[in-house]
């Protein structure tokens, strides 16, 4: 089926930020702190760190849905506004977003119908997706009619009906059971592997995170910034089918690393220490498997990154 991709310009990185960082006003709270990251075309990288880092804050000023308060910010080479007025992304975040008025059929298709796809190959698409995300029976229900897991799950086929270049997902998975989660990350990396797309993917568990990136980059608690970077080489993408990647020794190894790095960045910061480890550029082949952003190794007591319980 020949349905109008957005293709990304070639050499053009997905993502790119520099020195991004967001103080809202109400209350003065610095949320973000010098943010510096590069998402290549096709790569897909995840966001890990506690909760209130600033991870959905980040999504949504690539997103032109906040404004950073320093740094800038380019999609596809574009201003974040640019791109928004293009199209540039599809968006599933944590609120589904749905239209109430319109069936999940018909959620579906909106990107499509917005950009004046043919209704036989709008049908043909949202057919295929909502077969895709287990919803095919649910066609002509509306979204008060489903559970928060299968508005959910409508959300991901709407982000994926024009087979945007990139994809900004801040916890898609959050809210679905474990047999269905695992399905859609399968389905995830198969779509955007066939397609090409780059995928910026918030979450709070690192062994998803892993499983489906090629870089996890792990933030600090508020103000994030970027304390590391685990290159995970998206065993998800590369694994046989017939083999739980899962269960593997490298996974473990990687999953493994990824806390390390979070526990490492809930360390209390000394105003002599150094700024924070530069991402820019960086791309799973040069990327160090674990890239702390001080020298002195973990040591002393801190907060379990996803706990927020204390650790020693
Ligand atoms: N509109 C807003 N006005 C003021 N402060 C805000 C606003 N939105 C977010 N914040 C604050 O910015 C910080 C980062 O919030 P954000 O939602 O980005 O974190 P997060 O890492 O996505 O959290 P979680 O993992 O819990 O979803 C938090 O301290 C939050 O209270």
């Amino acid at each position: 089926m020949e349905l109008n991709s957005v293709s990304s310009p070639a050499g053009v990185a997905a993502v790119e930020l520099d020195g991004v960082g967001k103080v809202y006003p109400a209350g003065a709270v610095t949320a973000l702190r010098d943010i510096t990251v590069t998402v290549a075309a096709g790569e897909f990288v995840s966001l890990i760190g506690p909760s209130g880092c600033g991870k959905s804050t980040l999504l949504r000023i690539v997103a032109d849905l906040e404004e950073p308060t320093s740094g800038t910010v380019a999609v596809h080479g574009k201003p974040a506004h640019r791109a928004r007025l293009d199209q540039e992304y599809g968006i599933a975040f944590q609120q589904a977003g749905l239209l109430d008025w319109r069936t999940v059929q018909e959620n579906v298709e909106l990107p499509l119908e917005l950009h004046k796809v043919p209704k036989r190959e709008r049908r043909s698409r949202s057919a295929e997706l909502l077969e895709m995300t287990g919803l095919a029976e649910f066609a002509r229900r509306f979204p008060g009619e489903l559970s928060g897991g299968m508005q959910q799950r409508v959300a991901i086929a709407r982000a994926l009906a024009r087979k945007p270049p990139l994809l900004l997902m801040d916890e898609p998975f959050g809210a679905l059971d474990e047999m269905t989660r695992e399905r859609m990350q399968g389905e995830l990396l198969r779509i955007t592997g066939e397609t090409g797309a780059a995928v910026l993917f918030v979450t709070h568990s690192i062994p998803e995170a892993v499983f489906l990136s090629d870089r996890v980059v792990v933030m600090s608690p508020r103000p994030g910034r970027v304390t590391a970077i685990v290159a995970t080489g998206s065993p998800g993408r590369t694994a046989d089918p017939d083999v739980d990647i899962r269960a593997g020794e490298s996974f473990f190894e990687s999953v493994a690393a990824v806390r390390e790095a979070l526990h490492r960045g809930h360390l209390p910061v000394s105003p002599e220490s150094s700024p924070a480890h530069r991402v820019s550029g960086e791309t799973p082949e040069n990327a160090s498997p674990v890239s702390p952003d001080r020298d002195e190794p973990a040591a002393g007591a801190g907060r379990d990154a996803l706990s927020g319980r204390d650790i020693r």
